[in-house]
């Protein structure tokens, strides 16, 4: 895991450490510039071999004050530097302040808003550079001024015509960074798009949420851990709820070490009515693959010769309404079920999500697709829901089963830091009581105590081949199989999304859903199991 900070996060750690006495505010923006042109030369390493041409954007606070170390860096580096300032110079914050006067002692400074000289992105002597974005970083407050969005797009499309990189200094100046949205109306968007972002000690919750608006992302270290282990991460959290883990790996134990099947869980998935039925398939394949010792399908008995005909590890029994369900359910050793995938949204369907939920030994439940939609519609399914229960919605199922939460996240952002889809996933779990994992490409996880990790399939680990029918219902079989073998709902949800996303970036292009749960034995070889 990697923690994912807050701008309020990040300031009280660079409170502390500066309050500590071990470092001084002017050495962590020394760092952060150094930082920054470093990144520049690791990411484009023929910019190293020769001088080159930078164009420097400087803002009003702490950002352009990096941004002046990195032009004063640059420069010594033998590089042509033009450095533009928005802003009053007498009001720049004290080491922004300093590190302007040290410039100045180089270079000019010309107005942001002003003229843009002839020949300006004209590539430096051997043919390249870099526009360097540092106006606005955690600072941000409220949408970019118009004229400032507008020259920021210029400057920035100008230059990439004229084949410059672009660089931004610790996020996408217009991007609030606890949300990663952009503040005000998008028409503005293009010109805050970034080919690298360097940020420092930690990556904030932006970079992973809300709109990908950078290629790539480098975390330069600027020597603050030792103070954030002294503060404790507990500490830095107390400043605000928003942060969230990055998942990175996946957290249980997903190795098998002996015990018979029994042992490693019976999940039971129920699926629809004849020709409807794939979708359930597709759930049962994953959780059998993913390692539930035993799978059943439960389906309406007129279903049974079609899945009879298409499965054979998977186990199949009818299910023709909740009292079925509810004998199957006297076997304790089924310990997690599934439904929602292909499901149907009928009586019997009803009736089967509220024997699922109803059930007196409260086992772990996974609530997909049909079932959702029907969660949303019944409130008194709803008031079912209970601390054993995953529900794993997509955009259209979220607004549905909470309507007031996605309109606030659909409505624009206007100041910072602005809901995010964090604080919306926070709210829906909390409101559930249960564990939600709001699917897209940056997957938020949330449990009702607080609890959130973001599962980011963007930037090196995009996996845009997911986007095809039936991927979430393997999700859910994943989930389920689980949660089967002992796994916690929120680790269930963190593993099962992690494993899906690596699954669909060892298969590549051309994925279907029915090859995810084959890729995972590949998965499971690379890691080592
Ligand atoms: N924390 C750390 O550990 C380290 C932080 N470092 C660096 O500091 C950066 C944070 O600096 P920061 O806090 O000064 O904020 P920053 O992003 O420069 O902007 C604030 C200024 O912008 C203004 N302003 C805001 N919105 C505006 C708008 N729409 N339009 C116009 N103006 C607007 C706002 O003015 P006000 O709201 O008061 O009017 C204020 O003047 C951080 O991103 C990183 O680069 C590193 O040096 C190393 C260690
Ligand atoms: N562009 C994308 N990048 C990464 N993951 C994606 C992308 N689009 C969709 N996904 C993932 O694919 C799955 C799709 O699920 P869902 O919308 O329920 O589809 P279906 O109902 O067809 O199974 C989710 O896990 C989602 O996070
Ligand atoms: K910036």
């Amino acid at each position: 895991m990697t923690e994912l900070l807050t701008s309020a996060q990040m300031r009280a750690i660079e409170a502390a450490a500066i309050a500590s006495g071990m470092v001084t505010g002017l050495e962590l923006m020394e760092r952060a510039g150094r930082g920054v042109v470093e990144a520049i030369f690791e990411e484009w390493p023929a910019l190293r071999a020769a001088p080159q041409r930078a164009v420097v954007l400087c803002g009003p606070g702490n950002n352009g004050g990096d941004g002046f170390v990195v032009a004063r860096l640059l420069k010594e580096w033998g590089w042509e530097v033009a450095l533009f300032l928005y802003g009053d110079p007498a009001r720049l914050p004290p080491d922004a302040r300093t590190n302007y006067l040290r410039w100045c002692g180089t270079g000019e400074v010309r107005d942001f808003l002003g003229e843009i000289p002839e020949g300006l992105f004209d590539a430096g002597p051997s043919g390249d550079g870099v526009v360097v974005d540092a106006l606005f970083g955690t600072g941000l407050a409220r949408p970019l001024d118009a004229r400032v969005r507008a020259r920021l797009a210029e400057f920035r499309a100008q230059g990439q015509f004229c084949g410059l990189h672009s660089v931004a200094v610790d996020m996408p100046s217009g991007i609030d960074s606890d949300s990663g949205r952009f503040l005000g109306e998008d028409e503005g968007w293009s010109g805050v798009q970034a080919d690298l972002c360097v940020t420092f000690h930690r990556p904030r919750v932006g970079h992973f949420v809300g709109e990908p608006s950078v290629g790539r992302l480098v975390v330069k270290d600027i020597g603050l851990d030792g103070i954030a282990d002294r503060m404790g991460r507990g500490a830095a959290c107390r400043e605000s709820t928003s942060a969230a883990d990055l998942i990175c790996r996946w957290s249980g134990d997903l190795r098998k070490s002996g015990g018979h099947k029994y042992t490693h869980g019976h999940a039971l998935i129920l699926s629809g009515p004849p020709g409807r039925a794939g979708a359930g398939r597709l759930a049962a394949r994953g959780a059998l693959r993913i390692g539930a010792g035993l799978v059943t399908l439960g389906c309406p008995p007129d279903a049974m010769p079609e899945n009879a005909a298409r499965l054979d590890a998977v186990m199949l029994r009818p299910v023709a309404d909740g009292n079925a369900l509810a004998e199957l359910l006297v076997d304790p050793r089924v310990n997690a079920v599934c439904l929602g995938p292909g499901l149907g949204t009928g009586a019997r369907e009803m009736d089967l999500v509220a024997a699922a939920l109803g059930d007196a030994q409260r086992r772990a439940v996974v609530l997909d697709a049909d079932a959702l939609t029907l969660v949303a519609r019944h409130p008194e399914l709803f008031a079912l829901l209970h601390e054993a229960c995953v529900l794993t919605p997509h955009a259209g199922e979220f607004a549905r089963l909470f309507p007031d939460i996605a309109e606030r996240l659909a409505a624009p952002a206007v100041t910072g830091p602005a809901f995010s889809r964090l604080d919306a996933t926070r709210a829906a779990a909390a409101r559930a009581g249960c564990v939600v994992l709001f699917k897209g490409p940056d997957t938020v996880i949330a449990d009702p105590a607080g609890r959130c990790a973001v599962n980011a399939a963007l930037r090196e680990r995009a996996a845009p081949w997911l986007a095809t029918a039936g991927s979430g219902d393997v999700l859910a079989g994943f989930i389920a199989g689980l949660l089967a073998r002992g796994f916690s709902p929120f680790d269930a949800a963190c593993t099962g999304g992690w494993l899906h996303v690596e699954a669909a970036r060892r298969f590549g292009p051309g994925l279907i859903a029915e090859d995810l749960p084959e890729a995972l034995s590949v998965v499971f070889r690379d890691l080592g199991l």
